[in-house]
């Protein structure tokens, strides 16, 4: 194969999204908003600016509006040579800039259109002006993929009519995807009298509600663009549009929690942080869904095992948790599916009890079956970013990587750690290859996301992997040194007391 295939291929790998908006010299909307939300959902994002505008937190004193003939070499100079997944479109200040836009998408396709119509900002400027209707409705509306109108912008795009309560947020959403629109979301975040932040998103045949409690700041400057940028960038990672939307929705409800107080500016209408996940232990603002400390005695069941000792899963699940395991995986490689399914469910309560999340390796249909707290999946299962796809935002997905590459892919995909090994040689495993202390400590530093270390690890050698001093290695992974021996309880509580 040629080199230029091979970086073709690799391009498109990676998630991208262009973002075709307004510059914000403020930083918190338009083009700034969208490069940080992608940067923060760790998508790759690149840049085609329609308008430079003068704008703070006081609100928008200037805008200069790009030739489209400038626009138009922009989306060529990007398209012509990358791989893009999605285009986001935030201000399109002029019909023209419409029209060169729907021609240029004509002529590269991509996998989504994410269209924020973006006419009346935050602070009630109005950033494009009426002209530009006919060329949404002509032209961007019918060739998008979903739509996020604010309640004004919805009401604008429907000649006017006033949106008062969820239910007129209903009515729009319905007249609206008549226009063209394979998905829309109204978002309530300016509905007056609301308690919650509501928005509606509907797909052609269902309606659903997405409700957060409003948070109290003034900091929502920017919150349309990083609305529609979260969506663009999950849809980039392979998301479905509802379970994108649905992140979309978690990922603003959580920045403007977390940047309630933050101080930039002397307006009224603050920018927020997009980067609370890289100041809240590392690697993810989930935290009450995944702790990577909770990584640190990780234990994985063993069915031949089990059969050995004449115990049930459940029972080696509950000494491992008594003795101190802090997560639990359950492996169960020949059982029947119904028989495994029960299995689980009774495991899960266990580990509830204890305050304990349970994995299941490999078996998305069983982990969603149990509602079990997320799966384990290796590099020959279903992949990680269809696993994410399946599972949602919430449900914690760890990959099994060998290399520095996959540990690469498994972060790009959404996973939440990754298991590495095998450290020592093991029998649990048949063909598994051994990459030794060096071959660990090299993905560890490597990977963006926290590591779990496991092949042969127990009393003897669990110091000596945990010494290895890097600091995303959260924990190591045990099967037989606990459930290959007679009373787990002990073995647990012993690894435990060696590795805390
Ligand atoms: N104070 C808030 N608390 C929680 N969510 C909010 C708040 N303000 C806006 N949102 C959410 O932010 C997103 C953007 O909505 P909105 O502010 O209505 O759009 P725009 O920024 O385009 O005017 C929506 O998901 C909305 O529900
Ligand atoms: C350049 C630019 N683009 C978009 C917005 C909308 O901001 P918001 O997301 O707060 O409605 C803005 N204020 N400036
Ligand atoms: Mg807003």
């Amino acid at each position: 194969m040629s080199v230029r295939v091979l970086q073709a291929e690799a391009d498109m790998k990676i998630p991208h999204v262009l973002s075709v908006a307004g510059s914000d010299s403020g930083g918190g909307a338009g083009i700034q908003a969208d490069l940080k939300t992608c940067g923060a959902r760790r998508v790759y994002c690149s840049t085609v600016i329609t308008a430079v505008t003068a704008q703070n937190t006081a609100g928008v004193q200037g805008l200069n509006i790009l030739p489209e003939d400038f626009v138009a070499d922009q989306l060529h100079s990007v398209l012509s040579d990358m791989h893009v997944h999605v285009v986001k479109t935030g201000m399109l200040p002029s019909l023209n800039i419409v029209k060169v836009l729907s021609q240029t998408l004509r002529k590269f396709p991509i996998k989504a259109l994410v269209v924020d119509p973006v006419m009346i900002s935050t602070s009630g400027d109005v950033l494009v002006g009426p002209s530009v209707l006919a060329g949404f409705l002509e032209e961007l509306l019918p060739m998008t993929d979903i739509v996020t109108p604010n309640i004004k912008e919805a009401s604008v795009l429907l000649g006017g009519v006033p949106l008062k309560s969820v239910s007129d947020m209903h009515t729009a959403a319905k007249l609206i995807h008549d226009l063209g629109p394979r998905n829309v979301l109204v978002k309530g975040g300016d509905l007056p009298n609301s308690l919650d932040a509501i928005d509606v998103f509907f797909d052609g045949e269902d309606f659903y509600e997405l409700c957060s409690p409003r948070v109290n700041t003034r900091n929502s400057h920017g919150t349309g663009c990083t609305l529609a940028s979260c969506i663009a960038a999950e849809l980039a990672k392979g998301s479905s549009m509802l379970s994108a939307v649905k992140t979309a929705k978690h990922f603003i409800q959580a920045a403007l929690d977390y940047s309630r107080d933050m101080t930039i500016g002397n307006g009224a209408q603050g920018p927020f942080d997009h980067f609370l996940a890289l100041k809240i232990n590392q690697s993810s603002y989930r935290q009450n869904r995944f702790n990577p400390n909770d990584l640190l005695l990780y234990a994985v069941t063993d069915s031949a095992m089990n059969r050995k000792w004449d115990r049930s899963i459940a029972e080696a699940v509950k000494a491992a948790v008594e003795g101190g395991a802090t997560i639990v995986q359950i492996r169960e490689k020949d059982a029947e599916t119904r028989d495994f399914l029960e299995a689980a469910k009774e495991c899960l309560k266990i580990c509830h009890s204890y305050g304990v999340p349970l994995l299941i390796n490999d078996r998305i249909d069983v982990a969603l079956a149990c509602d079990a707290d997320g799966v384990h999946v290796g590099q020959s299962d279903v992949p990680a970013r269809l696993a994410r796809t399946l599972l949602g935002p919430e449900k914690i997905i760890g990959v099994s990587c060998k290399t520095p590459e996959q540990a690469h892919q498994a972060w790009i995909d959404g996973a939440d750690y990754i298991g590495c090994g095998g450290v020592y040689p093991t029998n649990t495993k048949a063909n598994n290859r051994t990459i030794g202390l060096e071959g660990l400590k090299e993905i560890c530093l490597a990977s963006k996301l926290p590591v779990v270390a496991i092949g042969g690890i127990g009393l003897s050698n669990a110091r000596e992997v945990m010494e290895l001093g890097v600091p995303n290695l959260n924990g190591v992974a045990v099967v037989s040194a606990l459930f290959g021996r007679e009373c787990i309880l002990t073995e647990t509580r012993n690894l435990h007391a060696l590795v805390s």
